[in-house]
C-alpha cells in the first residue's frame, strides 16, 4: 500500500481500530493524523501507535490524500458545514464510515463534487480481523476505488456492492455484528458460572470456544450447519441445548434483531439526510 496521509476526522472506538489495524499492518504511523476535539484521545493514540495529532479538522484535511469521516452520524451535517471549504480546496479522497448517512447528502452538505466512498467496517480491523463492506458512486475513479480499498483491506476483509442501500443490511450484520457475538459470550459465560465454573475459567472456556468455532466456520469447506450438527450427538448434550435455543425460536430473534438494525440505518438516513 501507498503511504499516502489518511486524516481521521473523529478519534474514538472506531477510528482507534482502524489506525491500530493499519499501524499493525505496517502503515507508516507519521502518514496517519487524527483530530478530536478531545486532546487526551489524541495524545493517547499518538502514545500508542506513533501517529501525528492534528490541531484542528480543518489543519488535517489540508495535509491529507485521504479523510476518513468517523464521527457519529448525529453530527456528520455540521462537521460538513465546518471543513467543507477546505474539502473543496484540496479535493482528498473522501472516506465516511457513518452507519445510514447517504452519499448524496454527504456530497450536498460538502457542497457537491466531492470524492466520496461509503463503507461500513467493524471493530476486529484493530486486529486486522475486520469486515469492511465499500459502496462508490459513478464519479469515483478505478485508482480512487482501488486506494480506498487498499486501506480497509490492511485490517480484513473487504467487500463491494453496488447498491448503496444494501450498506444498511451490512451495518446490521457485520458494523454491529460483533455486538451480538459478545453478547452470547456473556450469556455463556454467566450460564456457566451459574453452573458452577469458576468466573475466569467460564470465560476464558466461553472465548477459546467462539475463536475455535470461528476459525472451523472459516476453514472448514463444510458450511455452519454441517460443523454444527458434526458437534451434535444424537440424544446428547448439544441437541438438548440446541432444542431449547431453537425452542426459545433464536432464529427468528436473530431475524428481528438485525431487520431492526437495518430499519434503524434507514431511520437515521431520514431523521439526518435528505427526507
Ligand atoms: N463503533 C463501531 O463499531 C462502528 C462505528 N461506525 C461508525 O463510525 C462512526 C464513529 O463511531 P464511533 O467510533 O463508535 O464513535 P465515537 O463516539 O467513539 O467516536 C467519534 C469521535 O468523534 C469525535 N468528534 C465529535 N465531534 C467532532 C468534530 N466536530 N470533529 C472531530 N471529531 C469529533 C467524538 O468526540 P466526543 O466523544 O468528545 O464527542 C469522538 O471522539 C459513526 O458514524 C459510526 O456509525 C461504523 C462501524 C462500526
Ligand atoms: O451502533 C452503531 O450505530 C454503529 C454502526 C455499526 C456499529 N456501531
Amino acid at each position: 500500500m501507498s503511504s499516502n496521509t489518511i486524516t481521521f476526522i473523529g478519534a474514538g472506538n472506531m477510528a482507534t481500530s482502524l489506525i491500530g489495524g493499519l499501524v499493525a499492518d505496517g502503515y507508516e504511523p507519521k502518514s496517519i493524523i487524527a483530530s478530536d476535539p478531545d486532546e487526551g484521545k489524541l495524545t493517547d493514540l499518538s502514545a500508542r501507535f506513533g501517529i501525528r495529532q492534528a490541531a484542528d479538522n480543518r489543519s488535517a484535511i489540508e495535509q491529507a490524500d485521504v479523510v476518513v469521516l468517523a464521527v457519529k452520524p448525529q453530527i456528520l451535517e455540521q462537521l460538513c458545514a465546518e471543513i467543507r471549504e477546505t474539502v473543496q480546496q484540496r479535493q482528498p479522497l473522501l472516506v465516511s464510515i457513518a452507519a445510514g448517512i447517504r452519499e448524496a447528502d454527504i456530497q450536498r452538505w460538502l457542497g457537491g463534487d466531492v470524492t466520496l466512498v461509503r463503507t461500513m467496517p467493524n471493530t476486529p480491523a484493530m486486529l486486522q480481523s475486520g469486515a469492511t463492506v465499500l459502496h462508490a458512486g459513478d464519479k469515483v475513479s478505478t485508482a480512487q476505488r482501488d486506494l480506498a480499498e487498499s486501506i480497509l483491506r490492511a485490517v480484513g476483509l473487504t467487500r463491494w456492492v453496488d447498491d448503496e442501500a444494501l450498506l444498511d443490511t451490512a451495518t446490521a450484520l457485520s458494523g454491529s455484528g460483533p455486538a451480538y457475538f459478545f453478547l452470547v459470550m456473556e450469556a455463556m459465560e454467566a450460564a456457566a458460572i451459574g453452573n458452577g465454573l469458576p468466573a475466569d475459567t467460564a470465560r476464558l472456556l466461553t472465548i477459546q470456544t467462539a475463536l475455535g468455532a470461528a476459525r472451523m466456520a472459516i476453514e472448514s469447506s463444510d458450511s455452519p450447519a454441517t460443523l454444527r450438527q458434526k458437534v451434535t450427538s444424537p440424544g446428547g448434550t448439544t441437541e438438548r441445548a440446541v432444542s431449547i435455543l431453537e425452542q426459545g425460536n433464536i432464529r427468528n430473534l436473530f431475524e428481528q434483531a438485525i431487520s431492526g438494525a437495518c430499519e434503524r440505518s434507514r431511520e437515521l438516513s431520514n431523521m439526518l439526510g435528505k427526507q
